[in-house]
């Protein structure tokens, strides 16, 4: 198993916001964590990053060992944080923005080496974004932006990356292309966590859902198996019907809102 969560359990000061959590995740999935705001989404991918410790008697494990006993570095070239685009205030220069990823690699103050240069150039190109490396990162667009941090990712050598709701502020296009890269990127045995508030987003690549409410997970399986009419209502207290368009392709319609359009 590529990371385990067991029994996790975390409070900030006296209130607990996950309760004895427990999944594990294999190399190479898609995952999605759905759950109202609130629910301890972006608290368990900290946990999972290993920038929060569960409670005594719980633990996260990557390739079978504790995070509390990897080094930071080390856990670095494995596990990516992809942050959301962000307006960034200084104009680095889209490759430098990538080669950052290298950090982790290097002694303090080393310099850029012809391979670093080389595989921060490989990451661009694999998003097909190699014709922005000299553009400032201030200048390009937010779904650009989030390619870049993708390729960043790819530059520090990880395997399994964790988004926290990529898909915020992107059009619509962006974020049919992001998902898209996932989905290449998965199959070349990338392993992909991320938060979102849509559920089609999951839907259309997740190969696995995680539903989470008020700490809890509450359901955990295939798309198909939980993005139930019955989950959504639990989750969010709004129905929504899910239809199939075509072979393996459903998408969810408000209830409400798609019977309202009806009547016109
Ligand atoms: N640093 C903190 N100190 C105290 N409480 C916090 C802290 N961070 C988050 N919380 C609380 O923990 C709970 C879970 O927050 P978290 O940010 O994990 O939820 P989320 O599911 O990611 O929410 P959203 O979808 O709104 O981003 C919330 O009630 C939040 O107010």
């Amino acid at each position: 198993m590529l990371l385990q969560a067991d029994n996790i359990t975390f409070s900030y000061s006296t209130r607990t916001v996950l309760h004895d959590v427990s999944f594990s995740i294999r190399k190479g999935e898609i995952v999605s964590l759905l759950g109202p705001n609130g629910c301890g989404k972006t608290t368990l991918l900290k946990l999972l990053l290993g920038l929060h410790h569960p409670k005594e008697g719980g633990a996260v494990r990557f390739e079978g060992k504790k995070l509390s006993s990897i080094n930071r570095k080390t856990l670095a070239r494995s596990i990516a944080y992809v942050p959301q685009f962000h307006r960034a205030s200084f104009a680095y220069r889209v490759i430098d923005v990538v080669l950052m990823g290298r950090m982790p690699h290097k002694p303090f103050f080393a310099r850029f080496s012809r391979d670093d240069l080389r595989m921060a150039r490989e990451a661009l190109e694999k998003l097909s974004i190699l014709h922005l490396e000299d553009r400032p990162y201030t200048e390009i667009s937010g779904g650009e932006r989030q390619l870049a941090l993708i390729a960043r990712a790819m530059t520090q050598g990880a395997h399994t990356f964790i988004f926290d709701e990529p898909a915020n502020g992107l059009d619509y296009g962006n974020q049919i292309r992001l998902l898209e890269e996932l989905v290449n990127l998965s199959s070349e045995g990338y392993t992909f966590i991320k938060s979102t508030h849509f559920p089609d987003h999951a839907l259309w690549v997740a190969d696995r859902v995680l539903m989470m409410k008020e700490g809890n997970i509450i359901a955990n399986g295939s798309s198909d198996e939980t993005i139930t009419r019955e989950n959504l209502y639990s989750l969010y207290g709004r129905e929504v019907d899910i239809h199939s368009l075509k072979e393996n392709f459903r998408v969810c319609v408000p209830s409400r809102l798609g019977a309202a359009s009806n009547t016109h």
